[in-house]
């Protein structure tokens, strides 16, 4: 969405920027999201740190990074689904649509959340399928359960309704009476889709939702993800799979050890001229389509960060001024991009 693809944080737009009236507002800002786990001994986790990015209707945001950086944190976050050892700051603005009020997912409480949010107002498809399953109960029983509260169907309409959610994430009629456990990994994923799907939810967090399915059902199942952006919804797919990013993403958000520090139009991402900071370039480089190069080194723990840029200690590089953490700036964190800024738009084709 070329609205989208400019800002790090689309908050309102003035009126003297170009765009259709709809995109003027997002329908999710997240500001300054920061989330730590406090720990024994006084440790602390800092898992994700001062995180701002905006929702647009309409639009595909892809978040990536590697294992452990905060993107399931994150998500959780924005769900009021983080454990009793987690505090939050910033905000995290679900903006008024359909009758339903503006509202704050940080600072929600958890009646509000659980009855108009979740499912309703903001999607999951989780992480671990498996860990959100009901095990007593067969998918269809859960499947139609969550027709009839939120679709408000009886009936043969609800069973046929039934039926053409699971379809709608691939997920086999002749599999429905199955309990949880007797589902492989990916159908099981596919429930959990055709779950998080019924509420046509305005914003819709999909979390690695691709796991253990093939090629071809990965394309099938992120196009339908993709589909659920019609009508001015929005998507959040946090993948490791920056193929399936490539092929729905409108931008996409790099995460590095908490905090975003790259966000980016996905065809500049992608195309040309590629990533801009030198870990998100790393990510792209270590696929086995392009240079099929891991990124030395791992990630720092996060209970014990660095003051400067984290990435610093595996990046190439890296120099004297890496010892201070670089700011955000035009969707960047870095103080010696590849891509120097201003020279990022479309019209570089080198
Ligand atoms: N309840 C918790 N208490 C303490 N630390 C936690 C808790 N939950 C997550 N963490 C830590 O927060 C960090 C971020 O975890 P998160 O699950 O968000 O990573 P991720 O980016 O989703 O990784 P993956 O790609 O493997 O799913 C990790 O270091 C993790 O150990
Ligand atoms: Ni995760």
């Amino acid at each position: 969405m070329n609205q989208a693809q400019t800002t790090t944080a689309p908050g309102p737009k003035t009126a003297t920027e170009p765009g259709p009236a709809p995109s003027a507002e997002p329908l999710l800002s997240v500001t300054g999201l920061t989330v730590r786990f406090r720990m024994r001994a006084g440790r602390q986790v800092a898992a994700v740190t001062d995180v701002s990015f905006g929702l647009a209707p309409g639009e595909c945001l892809a978040l990536v990074g590697e294992s452990g950086c905060g993107k399931s944190v994150l998500a959780s976050a924005l769900l009021g689904l983080l454990p009793g050892n987690a505090r939050t700051d910033g905000s995290a603005l679900l903006h008024a649509r359909g009758g339903q009020p503006r509202l704050d997912l940080l600072t929600a409480d958890e009646p509000t959340l659980a009855r108009t949010v979740r499912g309703r107002r903001v999607g999951l498809v989780p992480q671990s399928p498996a860990g959100h399953l009901t095990p007593v109960r067969t998918v269809r029983a859960q499947l139609t359960e969550t027709v009839r509260e939120l679709r408000g169907l009886r009936g043969p309409e609800l069973a046929a309704a039934t039926v053409a959610a699971a379809e709608r994430a691939a997920f086999p009629a002749d599999h429905l009476d199955r309990y949880p456990h007797e589902l492989s990994g990916g159908l099981a994923q596919r429930a959990a889709t055709a779950l998080a799907l019924v509420g046509d939810a305005p914003v819709l967090l999909a979390d690695e939702p691709t796991t253990g399915l093939d090629r071809a059902l990965v394309d099938r199942t992120v196009d339908e993800l993709r589909g659920h952006t019609a009508d001015g919804r929005g998507l959040l797919i946090i993948t490791h799979d920056l193929a399936a990013a490539e092929r729905i993403a409108d931008r996409v958000a790099v995460m590095y050890a908490g905090r975003l520090v790259e966000l980016a139009p996905a065809a500049r991402f992608f195309g040309t001229p590629g990533p801009r900071h030198p870990y998100a370039r790393g990510l792209l480089e270590a696929l086995p389509e392009r240079a099929f190069t891991p990124i030395p080194g791992m990630p720092p723990e996060l209970d014990a960060l660095p003051a400067g840029c984290a990435f610093a200690p595996r990046c190439p590089r890296a120099d004297e001024r890496c010892a201070t953490r670089p700011e955000p700036d035009d969707g960047l964190a870095c103080h010696h991009p590849l891509v120097p800024a201003g020279t990022a738009s479309e019209e570089t084709h080198a």
